[in-house]
């Protein structure tokens, strides 16, 4: 049974992941966001909500998982990070499993999976493009965003496999540091190679 080629893409924190798998999207690209399942899980009647809840009191209401409140305190504390770990991502890992079932026909889809390279996921996919930037940038991105502190930054920096790792480890690097049209290109050129290979 063929399936399709599957990209995993990662980056870290601010380097423009999300901006990135749009631009494979806009292109036809099917793309698994593994970040947008995990929300709708922790949203509103979200199917781990209860366990989250019951895991850490408090940390849920009406419109699901207080992720500001349950980020604060799991980024400052790696057991309660790997126990929240442990709720949410065999649940992604089904939904990607449903996902790809969904695209079987498809040539060439993206898994949008912040943590590729610390979870060890690298290994499940054909090819990993890492999105990077310099980290005056990536810096000035995150702090813009609102609810960052620079102790969080520093916290969640201190999760990630550093970015030169990343981009050593990578098949392909997407330039992140330079203008929305430039990295639009770096994509398009990326999903032509890579169809190209199919061809070939
Ligand atoms: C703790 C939560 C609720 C905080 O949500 P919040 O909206 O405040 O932050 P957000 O999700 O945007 O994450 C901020 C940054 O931290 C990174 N990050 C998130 N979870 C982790 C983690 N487990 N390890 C390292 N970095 C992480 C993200 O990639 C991002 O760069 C949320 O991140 C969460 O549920 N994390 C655990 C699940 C997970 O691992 N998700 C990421 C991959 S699917
Ligand atoms: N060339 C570029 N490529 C990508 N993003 C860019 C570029 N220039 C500016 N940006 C901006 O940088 C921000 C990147 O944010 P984005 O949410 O895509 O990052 P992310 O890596 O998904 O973040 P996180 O891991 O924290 O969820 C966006 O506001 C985007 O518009």
């Amino acid at each position: 049974m063929t399936r399709p080629l599957i990209l995993g893409l990662t980056g870290s924190i601010g380097m423009g992941k999300s901006t990135v798998a749009r631009m494979f999207a806009d292109l036809g690209v099917p793309v698994f966001d593994a970040d947008a399942e995990v929300r709708k899980m922790q949203g509103p009647d979200g199917a781990l909500v209860p366990a989250i809840e019951a895991a850490f009191p408090g940390s849920t209401g009406p419109g699901g998982v207080r992720r500001e409140a349950l980020g604060a305190l799991v980024f400052a504390d790696r057991d309660a990070l790997a126990r929240l770990e442990d709720i949410v991502h065999p649940a992604v890992a089904n939904a990607r499993m449903d996902f790809l079932a969904r695209h079987a026909d498809a040539p060439l889809v993206v898994f949008d999976i912040p943590l590729l390279f610390e979870k060890g996921g690298a290994e499940r996919v054909d090819a990993v493009a890492v999105v990077s930037a310099p980290f005056e940038v990536q810096r000035d991105r995150v702090l813009a965003r609102p609810g960052m502190t620079g102790t969080k930054f520093a916290d969640i920096l201190a999760l990630q496999v550093p970015d030169a790792d990343k981009r050593a480890r990578a098949d392909h690097v997407i330039d992140t540091g330079t203008t929305l049209d430039r990295t639009r290109a770096q994509v398009r050129a990326l999903v032509d190679k890579l169809a190209d290979g199919l061809r070939a």
